[in-house]
């Protein structure tokens, strides 16, 4: 497997409080890895690291093979806005916003034109099963509703990696598998490479491998089946 986002050695202390302390982690073009462990056992700080929110005190993070825990900070958010997406526990959709607009959000921060940018929101209504809730600000919605839009959002701009911390976690284990299911069809569809944070082994199940956190250091598991194939029986490697 040739990485596409890869962390080498990574350690990252808040303060006093060591949170990674040499963890190694890789995913390939269109993989979807799932990252588990205990709480508090660094998953986040990794997934943050990976994604160039956090840069890590040593230690490396690759993309595509370059380095981006060099970059500073206006390139590594241009790398966020431009080649990751993100999804969240809380969907932290813009209060003030219609479905349509929070979807097309990240694409009008790219300076992509209002009607072309909600062009390419509306087939996710479809896509998702939102249809007709393309008016609705996100306090009209449910739970599992916001976290679609939130995932039609983190897809929008076909990223070449999106970034999920916990995406179920707030939602009942039915809602939770559905946006599972639809996550990973549509990051299957586009080629994206999903890093999955999730501390429910049913969640992981959708994964194609799955990494373990455990103080700050990483263990990668694998299922032992190519990226699209479905789950199966666990191997370390
Ligand atoms: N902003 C911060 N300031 C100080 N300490 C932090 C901060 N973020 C995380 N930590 C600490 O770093 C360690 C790793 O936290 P992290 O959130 O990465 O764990 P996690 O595995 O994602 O946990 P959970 O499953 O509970 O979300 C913990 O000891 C945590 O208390």
């Amino acid at each position: 497997m040739t990485p596409l986002i890869e962390a080498r050695d990574v350690e990252l202390a808040f303060g006093e409080t060591p949170a990674l302390r040499g963890a190694s982690l890789a995913a390939g073009a269109g993989e979807v890895l799932a990252v588990m462990g205990p709480s508090g056992s660094g998953k986040s700080t990794l997934l943050h690291c990976l994604a160039g929110i956090l840069v890590p005190d040593r230690g490396e993070v690759l993309f595509d093979g370059k380095r981006i825990d060099t970059l500073d900070e206006n390139r590594r958010s241009a790398l966020r806005r431009d080649r990751f997406g993100f999804v969240f526990q809380f969907g932290q959709l813009v209060p003030e916003l219609t479905a349509e607009e929070n979807i097309a959000l990240p694409l009008l921060l790219s300076g992509v034109r209002r009607a072309a940018a909600l062009a390419d929101a509306r087939p996710w209504f479809a896509r998702l099963g939102l249809d007709g809730l393309e008016r609705r600000r996100s306090g009209e919605l449910s739970g599992g509703q916001a976290q679609r839009v939130a995932l039609a959002r983190g897809l929008v701009t076909r990223p070449r990696v999106l970034f999920a911390d916990e995406p179920t976690g707030a939602l009942d284990s039915l809602t939770g598998e559905q946006v599972m299911e639809l996550m990973v069809a549509a990051a299957r569809d586009q080629g994206t490479t999903v890093v999955l944070v999730t501390h429910e082994p049913r969640v992981a199940a959708y994964a194609d491998r799955e990494a373990v956190v455990r103080d700050g250091r990483a263990r990668t598991l694998s299922t032992g089946h190519p990226a699209g194939s479905a789950p199966a029986g666990r191997v370390a490697s």
